[in-house]
């Protein structure tokens, strides 16, 4: 198990260490508009989980939605504060 925080983290380390297999470092590669489309995508799998499915379901989607957030996040040079102070 893992936190947001400690997720960014290792995300951000992957965007600088660039591990083979990586496919965080695939997504950024990828570039912002790809990540925006997986975003979306995951974000519909949130709605349909959450209306249709289990909640370990939905809990899965929205893990997976967040740590796409968080590669987004990391594309675009955002810190965790950087998005706190707008909460
Ligand atoms: N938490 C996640 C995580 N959540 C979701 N995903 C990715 O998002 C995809 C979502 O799965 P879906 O089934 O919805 O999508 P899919 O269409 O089947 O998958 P793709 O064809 O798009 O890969 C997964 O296949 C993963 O590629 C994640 N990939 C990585 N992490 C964590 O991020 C860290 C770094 O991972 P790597 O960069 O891969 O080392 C590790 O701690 C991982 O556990």
């Amino acid at each position: 198990m893992k936190t947001f925080e400690q997720l960014y983290h290792e995300l951000v380390e992957k965007s600088q260490t660039r591990p083979e297999g990586s496919g965080t470092v695939a997504a950024l590669d990828a570039g912002v508009h790809s990540i925006g489309k997986k975003i979306v995508e995951e974000a519909a799998e949130v709605w349909m989980a959450s209306e249709y499915e289990t909640d370990e379901a939905a809990a899965e989607e929205i893990s997976q939605l967040l740590y796409h957030l968080q590669v987004m996040m990391v594309a675009k040079g955002l810190t965790l504060d950087d998005v706190y102070r707008k909460l």
